[in-house]
């Protein structure tokens, strides 16, 4: 049986290649004898050509060289077609928000019965989403850290973790799981413990999800100031006044999250509800008290200005949008939140807009408020 990854993009890639190098499946089955779960990416066709013609490796956020490049002639498998999910004890859901109702009728198409299913997805609803699509066992997670996709002079991809922390899933005892799904996801935690000894990231359990996967979603308010400023991740981060356009969509978002009453939880070591102040620091003093949070690639850059500088949809609704659309539920309003996402509409309909400064940005949603 095999561990599907489905969306096989940058957090598929990494974290299915970081599984598999654990797991010993670069080198041939015979060599590895306590292997009974290989991972299989399934995505697409002009990514398998990448695979196939110049191999994938990965660099954790630890580790200071790229590992060498991996492909098809190392047993791995890269595949475009769907029937390969028939084979998943376990799928690892990694496409965009937007995807997500159209992978839920393909797991359900595709993918045994007793196959689990977990969500490794910004946002708050795609588990919800893939449950109401097929009739698996499926799982919330999350990811904290960011993926880059850098080309390499070989033509090969890379695929580097650009910031720290470890992947958080829903625990399987709060659904009603298998013992086969529940032997399947352990292969994972243990394949993903050694990881741990050398690039320092795992794979962890949570009782509360609900709680981890707002407070993911409040933190990456910031992807959309990200996306708007054009610029490194760490680069932003170190000017003040789109710190302060973080700190406000954050404050605006904790005052309607609070109404529904989530329990937050931290993140590494990043509890949300502080992270107006500590953003509004003047740039030294965050520098000092968010040094470990600051340990970021210069490579660094949001999944959803990725998704502008490539021309694709972003995924502006499921994170600054469910802000809104709570604020609604709520009769309350959510005008900066509002904003960001006028701005990345436009930002998608206009790819050759010019980025925009720290200051005119502030400007913008300070008029709002
Ligand atoms: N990138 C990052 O650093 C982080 C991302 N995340 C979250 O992780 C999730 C995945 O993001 P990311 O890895 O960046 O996304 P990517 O766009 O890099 O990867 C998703 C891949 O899945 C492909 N895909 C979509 N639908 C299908 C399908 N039905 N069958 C096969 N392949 C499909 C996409 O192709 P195509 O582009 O052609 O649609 C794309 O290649 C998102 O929810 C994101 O918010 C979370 C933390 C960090
Ligand atoms: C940058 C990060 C890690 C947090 O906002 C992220 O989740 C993303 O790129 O989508």
């Amino acid at each position: 049986m095999a561990i599907c990854i489905l969306g096989a993009g940058s957090i598929g890639c990494f974290t299915g290649l970081s599984l598999a190098k654990a797991a010993g499946q670069q080198y041939p089955a015979d060599h590895v004898a306590s292997r009974d779960h290989d991972i299989v990416f399934v995505g697409r066709q002009r990514l398998q050509s990448r695979f196939v013609d110049a191999g994938f490796s990965i660099q954790a956020n630890a580790a200071s060289q790229p590992d060498r490049p991996l492909s098809a002639s190392d047993t791995l498998r890269f595949t475009s077609s769907h029937e390969a999910l028939q084979t998943a004890s376990l799928v690892l859901v990694c496409v965009k928000s937007g995807d997500t109702v159209a992978s839920g009728e393909l797991i359900r198409q595709h993918c045994p019965e007793d196959a689990l299913i977990v969500s490794l997805q910004n946002g708050v609803d795609n588990a919800a989403i893939l449950r109401a699509q097929c009739s698996q066992t499926v799982l919330g997670g999350m990811v904290p850290f960011n993926v880059a996709q850098i080309e390499q002079a070989d033509g090969s991809l890379l695929f580097q973790q650009t910031t720290g922390g470890n992947i958080v899933v829903e625990d399987p005892r709060s659904q009603a799981c298998s013992p086969r799904q529940i032997h399947a996801l352990t292969q994972v935690l243990k394949s993903s413990q050694a990881i741990y000894d050398t690039e320092r990231w795992r794979i962890t359990l949570t009782n509360n999800i609900e709680g981890v996967q707002w407070s993911k979603l409040l933190m990456n308010l910031n992807n959309a100031v990200n996306a708007l400023s054009g610029r490194p991740l760490k680069a932003m981060l170190l000017q003040r006044d789109y710190r302060r356009a973080v700190a406000m969509a954050v404050e605006e978002a904790l005052g309607v999250v609070r109404q529904r009453k989530v329990r937050l939880a931290r993140i590494g070591l990043v509890y949300p509800p502080t992270l107006p102040c500590l953003l509004r620091l003047p740039t030294p003093l965050f520098r000092l008290v968010a040094k470990s949070s600051l340990n970021i690639r210069d490579t660094a850059s949001s999944s959803m200005q990725d998704d502008l500088k490539m021309g694709r949809a972003t995924e502006v609704d499921y994170i600054n949008g469910k802000i809104v659309a709570l604020a609604q539920e709520m009769n309350m309003d959510a005008p900066i939140n509002q904003t960001l996402v006028s701005l990345i509409r436009s930002a998608e309909r206009d790819p050759t807009r010019p980025a925009m400064s720290a200051s005119t940005l502030l400007q913008c949603l300070a008029s709002e408020n």
